[in-house]
C-alpha cells in the first residue's frame, strides 16, 4: 500500500498522515471514519482528485462536476466497472465464474422489465396487498401499536414483492427462496472484503471453494429453480400465451438454449438479479420508513396526495400514470436516497489501462476512482440547508420549474426520483446507470402509497430516527431500530 501511496501522492493529493506506517493506521482509523474523513478531505484539496486509504487500499475520489462525469463516462476497457466489482467483492471465488461472466439479465432488465412495469403492476400491488397483512398485520392486535423491526419485516416484504416479478407467486412466498435470495446477498457483501482484505492471493481460491462448497447458493437455487424451469419448457411447447410474463420468462428467452446448461445459467442470473435489487431497495425503503416515522407530519401530507390519485379498495386505479402524478411521494424517496444511498463512495472503477482526466490527472493502470458520493449529495453549494432531510424539496423544486418554465421543460425531469446528474449520483451514471431504478420507484411508491393509506407510524422513541450503522464506506440503515 505504501508505495502506491507514495506514486499517488507524487501527483495527487492524499488525506491523513504521510508516514509509511502512519499511513497503515490512517487506512484502518477511515474505517471508522470514512464518511467525515472524506468530507474533511473534499475541504481540504477543493476542486481536485485526492487519494483515500480504506483497508489497505488505496482510492482516488472524485467530488468535483467534471471529475464525476469523466468517471462514469469513461469507457469499460479503461475505467472497469465489472473488474472492480470483481476484485472487490471476490466474486470468482465466492459464488463462481458464471456470475459475472455471463450478463444477459442486463438487456433484459433494460428491455424486457422496463417495457412491462404496467403489466406487472397488478401481481406487484397483489403481493405488497398480501405481503403486509402477512408480516405487518400479523404483529398487531386489534386497534394497537405493535413494535415492529423495520428491517426485517420490509426485507421480507421487499423480497416477496420483488419476487413476485422475478419468479412468480409459488416461489415468492416460500420461505427457503426468500431465505436463499436475500441471504446470498448479505452472505457475499460480507464474506467478499473479508476475503479481499484479510487474506492473501494464493488463499483466496481455497477459501472461495470451502465458502462455495458450504453455502451452496447456486446449487440451492438451481433445486428450487428446476420444476418452475420445466413447467415454462413445457408451456413454450404447448402454446407460448401461457407463459407466465415475469423475469424467469424473459430469461429463458434469453438465455443459451442448451437445456442441461440453461438451469445452471439461469440460476445464477437470478441470483445476480436479487443481488441487485434486494438490497438496494431495502435499505432504501427502510431509510423512508425511519424518516417518516421520525417525522411524521409528512404522514398527512403523503396519505393526502396518495389518497387523491389511489384508490386503495380499487388497485385498477394504481396505474404507472397515478403513480407518476404522486410528486410528493417521488420527493421523499428521491430525498431519501440522497442522504441515505448506499455508502460514501460510489461507482468504484478499476484502472484497467492508464486513464487521464481532462485535467491532466493522470491515473495509471491497477488504481481503483470512485465517486465521493456523500460530499457530493451534502454539499451546501449544491443543496440548500444540504444536510437537512426535506421530504418536500425536489417536489418545491419541480414546482418552481413548471412555474417559469412550463410543464413539459427539460430541466423538469431531473427533478424526478429516476434521473440522475453530477450532483445525484443515487442511481450511479454513464454506461452502468441503474437499469432497475423505474421498477425500484414504482414498488417503493406502492410500498409507501400502502403504507400511508393502512398504518400511522412512529418511532419508539418520538422522533428519532435510529443512527445508521457504518463500516468503512458502506452505511447501512439500523438493523434493530423499531417503528410502532
Ligand atoms: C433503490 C434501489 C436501487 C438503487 C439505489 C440502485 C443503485 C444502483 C447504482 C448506484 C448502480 C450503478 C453502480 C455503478 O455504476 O458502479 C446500479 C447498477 C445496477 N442496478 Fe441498481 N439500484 C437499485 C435497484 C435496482 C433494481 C430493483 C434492479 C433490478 C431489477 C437493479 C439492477 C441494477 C443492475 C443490473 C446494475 C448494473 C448495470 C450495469 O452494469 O450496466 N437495481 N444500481
Amino acid at each position: 500500500m505504501n508505495s502506491r501511496a507514495i506514486r499517488a501522492k507524487c501527483h495527487l493529493p492524499a488525506n491523513g498522515f504521510s508516514g509509511v506506517w502512519t499511513s497503515y493506521l490512517d487506512s484502518l482509523l477511515n474505517c471508522f471514519q470514512a464518511k467525515a474523513a472524506i468530507r474533511d478531505a473534499c475541504l481540504r484539496f477543493p476542486g481536485s482528485l485526492f487519494t483515500f486509504s480504506l483497508l489497505g487500499q488505496w482510492v482516488v475520489l472524485a467530488k468535483e462536476k467534471e471529475h464525476v462525469r469523466e468517471l462514469y463516462n469513461a469507457p469499460e476497457d479503461v475505467l472497469s466497472m465489472e473488474s472492480a466489482a470483481e476484485e472487490l467483492l471476490q466474486l470468482r471465488h465466492i459464488v463462481g465464474p458464471l456470475f459475472s461472466d455471463e450478463l444477459y439479465h442486463i438487456p433484459v432488465i433494460r428491455t424486457k422489465l422496463n417495457l412491462n412495469l404496467e403489466d406487472i403492476l397488478p401481481p406487484l400491488l397483489d403481493e405488497i396487498n398480501s405481503a403486509f397483512p402477512d408480516i405487518i398485520e400479523s404483529q398487531i392486535s386489534e386497534g394497537d401499536w405493535a413494535s415492529i423491526k423495520v428491517l426485517p419485516a420490509f426485507s421480507r416484504i421487499i423480497c416477496r414483492a420483488t419476487n413476485r416479478i422475478l419468479v412468480g407467486d409459488s416461489l415468492c412466498r416460500s420461505d427457503e427462496y426468500c431465505k436463499l435470495a436475500n441471504g446470498f446477498t448479505n452472505d457475499v457483501l460480507s464474506v467478499g472484503p473479508v476475503l479481499k482484505f484479510l487474506l492473501p492471493k494464493f488463499l483466496r481460491p481455497l477459501a472461495g471453494m470451502a465458502y462455495r462448497s458450504m453455502f451452496k447458493h447456486q446449487k440451492r437455487m438451481e433445486k428450487l429453480l428446476t420444476p418452475l424451469i420445466e413447467d415454462r419448457r413445457r408451456l413454450r411447447q404447448s402454446s407460448a400465451s401461457d407463459m407466465p410474463n415475469d423475469m424467469l420468462s424473459w430469461l429463458m428467452e434469453t438465455s443459451p438454449s442448451y437445456e442441461g446448461y440453461s438451469v445452471e445459467s439461469l440460476s445464477m442470473r437470478m441470483l445476480n438479479v436479487n443481488f441487485v435489487a434486494l438490497h438496494t431497495t431495502t435499505k432504501t425503503f427502510t431509510h423512508a420508513v425511519y424518516y417518516l416515522a421520525s417525522q411524521p407530519q409528512y404522514i398527512p401530507i403523503l396519505r393526502q396526495e396518495v389518497g387523491q390519485q389511489l384508490d386503495p379498495d380499487d388497485l385498477t386505479t394504481w396505474t404507472k400514470e397515478a403513480l407518476g402524478r404522486c410528486v410528493k411521494l417521488d420527493s421523499f424517496l428521491k430525498e431519501t436516497l440522497r442522504l441515505k444511498g448506499l455508502g460514501a463512495i460510489w461507482m468504484p472503477r478499476l484502472a484497467v489501462s492508464d486513464f487521464d482526466f481532462s485535467d491532466g490527472t493522470h491515473i495509471p493502470s491497477g488504481y481503483y476512482v470512485a465517486a465521493a458520493a456523500t460530499a457530493v449529495h451534502e454539499d451546501e453549494t449544491l443543496y440548500e440547508s444540504a444536510h437537512e432531510f426535506n421530504g418536500l424539496r425536489f417536489a418545491s423544486m419541480r414546482q418552481e420549474s413548471t412555474a417559469s418554465d412550463g410543464p413539459e421543460n427539460g430541466k423538469n425531469w431531473q427533478y424526478r426520483m429516476t434521473s440522475n446528474s453530477e450532483s445525484y449520483l443515487a442511481f450511479g451514471g454513464g454506461r452502468h446507470l441503474c437499469p432497475g431504478r423505474f421498477f425500484a420507484s414504482i414498488e417503493m411508491k406502492c410500498l409507501m402509497a400502502y403504507l400511508v393509506l393502512h398504518y400511522n407510524l412512529k418511532m419508539l422513541e418520538d422522533g428519532v430516527r435510529p443512527p445508521d450503522e457504518w463500516f468503512g464506506p458502506t452505511s447501512n440503515p439500523a438493523r434493530n431500530g423499531k417503528g410502532r
